[in-house]
């Protein structure tokens, strides 16, 4: 019986301790992370260009290069077969437009829902709801070592804390989104990563939490954690001097207009802190319709020719073919979100090629 039905049934019978004692059971045990990484390795040469991404990332969200950060790709990762092809699409692109951009890769295989829905690779790579997570698990720490290996940095969403240690030694760079920026859990997880980390203002729209989110991680922190072998373990971290704010506007419209920019620059100045800011130009900027993305991306584009130096990148959401489709197993269209919608790979593209042309 699942965990949901014997609830039901305890609770009709008045049989709460059965409700309880029901409501959460181990399903199957997973790989640790110490076997996970050694069933599927990382080269040297893949470990040394991850370095090298790291600092060039960390370079930008420091002002100390000028070129501008994408972070771009599918919402979310449904099928890795069309994820490795945009991979290849967006590798041929980037050497025409590496002097002005760093583009990243979105390989996102967690998705934080608003109620309920699929949750990612991670956690159902079936997509039937069947929730393979050991599976899971393996297919996206797969594909995200191939997408390294074609010398494309990586970007996630890191929603459930545990995932980290599966993942992070492919990690170029990191998100914690709306939904969990002001968790504790999320910024101690992201004082101890090496990749920069891009907070999201709260789904409210309100930034103040990711400003306090990045003194947060850029503290030092004790922490109950794992260690490889998936034990218990106090996690000490040396804090990130690489978080920065990710405005991705809210419940009452976007944030990226330059009066919001300047609002959230002088917040970061008053608390101290660099002003750095990325543009995420998808959902709440672009109201969830992804032809605006082009729009809000022109405008960032803009203010930063204005002089506005904090703008220091940007966020796309982009799948091979444009908008999205209801997750229906046996037909689903190729390189369409199952998630929120994305621009098309053309449009994609031809943006990036406008945006590097315009900041040279
Ligand atoms: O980027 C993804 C979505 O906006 C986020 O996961 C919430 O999605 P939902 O509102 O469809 O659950
Ligand atoms: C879930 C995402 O964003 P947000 O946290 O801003 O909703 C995302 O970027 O996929």
């Amino acid at each position: 019986m699942n965990a949901p039905a014997s609830l039901a049934q305890g609770l009709a019978h008045g049989h709460a301790d059965l409700a309880v004692t029901h409501a959460s059971r181990v399903e199957m045990t997973l790989p640790t992370p110490g076997e996970l990484r050694r069933r599927l390795p990382v080269t040297p040469l893949v470990a040394e260009r991850l370095h090298g991404q790291r600092r060039a990332i960390q370079d930008i969200v420091c002002g100390h290069d000028d070129r501008l950060l994408v972070v771009v790709g599918p919402c979310s990762i449904h099928d890795p077969l069309a994820a490795l092809e945009y991979a290849h699409r967006l590798a041929e692109l980037v050497p025409k437009v590496s002097d002005r951009l760093l583009p990243v890769m979105r390989v996102y295989v967690e998705k934080p829902r608003t109620t309920v829905g699929w949750k990612g690779l991670a956690y159902d790579p079936d997509l039937d709801g069947s929730g393979d997570m050991a599976r899971g698990l393996h297919v996206s720490r797969h594909l995200m070592n191939e997408i390294a290996a074609l010398g494309l940095p990586v970007a996630t969403e890191v929603l459930q804390p545990m995932l980290a240690a599966y993942l992070d030694d492919l990690l170029a760079w990191v998100a914690i989104g709306a939904r969990t920026t002001e968790s504790q859990l999320h910024r101690e997880l992201a004082s101890g990563l090496e990749a920069a980390v891009g907070f999201k203002n709260a789904t409210s729209g309100e930034v103040g939490v990711a400003v306090d989110a990045i003194r947060a991680a850029a503290h030092p922190h004790q922490h109950f954690g794992l260690d490889d072998q998936g034990r218990p373990a106090l996690r000490e971290t040396s804090g990130n001097r690489h978080a920065h704010v990710v405005l991705r506007g809210g419940r009452h419209g976007p944030n990226y207009d330059s009066d919001a920019v300047g609002e959230a620059r002088r917040m970061l100045e008053r608390a101290g802190l660099p002003a750095r800011l990325m543009v995420d130009c998808s959902h709440a900027n672009a109201r969830k319709d992804h032809r605006r993305q082009a729009e809000v991306l022109r405008d960032v584009v803009t203010q930063r020719l204005g002089g506005e130096t904090a703008l220091m990148g940007l966020m796309l959401e982009s799948h091979l073919e444009e908008g999205r489709q209801e997750l229906t197993p046996g037909a689903l269209r190729h390189g369409v979100s199952v998630t929120d919608p994305c621009l098309g790979w053309r449009e994609t593209e031809a943006l990036l090629q406008e945006t590097a042309d315009r900041l040279r």
